[in-house]
């Protein structure tokens, strides 16, 4: 976020923000992967095993478990508004249909994987920012503003990064 640093208004959550928004760009991918297959949008086994593992490595790094959680129900549901919202749009024009598939195990879950480490690590290092209150809610809307700036996002983009940042004052 080159313009936001510069101007000195990114805040405490340009990080947390950052991976944030690049999880729900992933939802692209994910969509994708799952285009014209029977894979279904909701994987409410996949959904278990990245809530299991962020309670997991929540406790191993000293952090309670409900609040990381909470945080990540919020990124799965965002992803899922991305990818509900593609869907509709490449079934209303097939001009916009990706032209590759990649594959959501091999390729996809991955990623999410190491995002997930990332995002762990960044709700810690922000805990005593995301102590709830007025001053995490304005830095909060600071981060999404600039975010949607810095990467352009459209409205379909905008209420993911909505939704996906609403629980970060909850520390
Ligand atoms: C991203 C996926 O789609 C949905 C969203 C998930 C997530 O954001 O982690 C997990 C399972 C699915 O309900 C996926 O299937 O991997």
């Amino acid at each position: 976020a080159p313009a936001a640093e510069h101007a000195g208004v990114a805040g405490p959550f340009r990080q947390l923000t950052e991976l944030a928004v690049q999880r729900i760009q992933l939802g692209d991918l994910v969509a994708a992967a799952k285009f014209g297959t029977t894979q279904p949008i909701d994987d409410p086994v996949r959904e278990k095993q990245v809530l299991d593992t962020v309670a997991a490595e929540s406790v191993r790094l000293g952090m309670a478990p409900e609040p990381n959680v909470r945080f990540f129900r919020a990124q799965i549901e965002a992803s899922k508004v991305v990818q509900r919202g593609l869907f509709s749009r490449w079934e209303r024009d097939p001009s916009q249909r990706p032209s590759r598939r990649p594959d959501l195990a091999r390729q996809v879950r991955p990623r999410l994987d190491r995002l997930t480490a990332q995002l762990l690590g960044e709700l810690r290092a922000t805990l005593e920012a995301r102590r709830p209150g007025v001053v995490c809610e304005v830095r909060r809307i600071q981060a999404e503003v600039t975010a949607v700036f810095v990467h352009r996002l459209d409205k379909l983009h905008r209420d993911a990064v909505t939704v996906s940042l609403r629980p970060v004052c909850a520390a």
